[in-house]
């Protein structure tokens, strides 16, 4: 068994491509994943976020590069010890629909060496343990999707691979679903959290990816994808009744949408702006938004389209 050079890296990936006939479904990916961290995976239908997920669990293996999980290769023989340590939550879960639930989580538990002790605690996690004398295929889709946790969740994982977790889920689950991923993360659990749905996303992950057909448009802290779009900070000011507009210096910055006074600021501006704001005594509060994630992520594919329709134009005129 080969180690990683960190003890605390838990997934490597190193210029992972993964090519079908027609396809490149990846292409040349390089990721790491530490203990305790939690990466959110991003990208429109098609990106290659599942496949990458299957990767990691070694259902498929790489085209090209290499793939490391807990210090092996997740497709060898030698890989069985860490599949136990490992939680997955697919996209579009299905189960045994004439089990009960507390029958198809003791199942699991039992395959991975857990006893039905541990399956009742997990279904009390979720939620779900007024219903499980009931058969699953009484199940709504939100009682089906915290069934597929609570199996996701056996064992306490030391890796969690969670594709559209929230699908499917109220508001209430689904805020209860973050605090569960923030516990599971203070206990060290690491993280790989598949979405399409990117509002409340950003406050429980450590580290976004931004993949768009195979590739790999970003990645890094929201704090550093930030600064490297540089999208301007909304800033919206209280009291000053249209003032703004006479202001030589601020008007430049007002964005013209409607008659309230919203400023778009380069964050370079940011603190003279403020302290321009600050000296007009009529203020009475002041909002400061800076770019979200999903702006943040239309932002990348929107480069990407632009680059792709370069990239054939110059084509043609070849
Ligand atoms: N076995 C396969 N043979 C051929 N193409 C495949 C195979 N598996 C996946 N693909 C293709 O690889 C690409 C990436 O698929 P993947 O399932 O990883 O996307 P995704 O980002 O998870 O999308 P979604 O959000 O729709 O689940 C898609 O174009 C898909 O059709």
């Amino acid at each position: 068994m080969t180690h990683s050079v960190n003890d605390s890296r838990l997934v490597t990936l190193k210029q992972v491509g993964k090519h079908y006939p027609k396809l490149i479904a990846l292409d040349s990916i390089d990721m790491h994943l530490d203990q305790g961290e939690v990466l959110g995976l991003f990208g429109h239908n098609g990106a290659g976020k599942t496949t990458m997920m299957k990767l990691i669990l070694g259902v498929i293996s790489p085209s090209s590069g290499q793939v490391e999980v807990m210090g092996c290769a997740p497709d060898s023989k030698t890989a069985w010890h860490m599949r136990t340590r490992i939680g997955y939550l697919p996209e579009n879960v299905s189960f045994y629909e004439q089990l009960t639930g507390l029958e198809v989580l003791t199942y699991f538990a039992r395959l991975k060496g857990y006893s039905k002790k541990h399956a009742m605690a997990l279904l009390e996690q979720v939620g779900i343990t007024y219903a499980m004398k009931r058969q699953v295929k009484t199940y709504s889709k939100g009682m089906r999707q915290r069934l597929g946790l609570a199996q996701a969740f056996i064992g306490q994982p030391k890796l969690l691979l969670l594709d559209e977790p929230t699908v499917g889920l109220d508001p209430i689950a689904t805020a209860e679903f973050y605090q569960t991923v923030d516990q599971l993360k203070s206990q060290g659990t690491s993280v790989i959290l598949c979405s399409h749905v990117l509002p409340g996303v950003e406050q429980h992950i450590d580290r976004a990816m931004i993949l768009s057909s195979g590739h790999l448009l970003a990645s890094g802290s929201l704090a550093e994808l930030r600064t490297q779009v540089d999208l301007p900070i909304r800033i919206k000011p209280y009291g000053l009744n249209g003032t703004l507009r006479q202001d030589a210096q601020l008007m430049q910055y007002l964005t013209g949408e409607n008659t309230q006074d919203i400023l778009l600021v380069p964050e370079k501006d940011k603190l003279a702006i403020l302290r321009q704001l600050l000296s007009y005594p009529s203020l009475q509060n002041i909002d400061v938004e800076p770019a979200n994630l999903e702006q943040v992520y239309q932002h990348y594919l929107m480069q990407h389209q632009h680059q792709n329709q370069h990239d054939t134009a110059a084509e043609h005129r070849e």
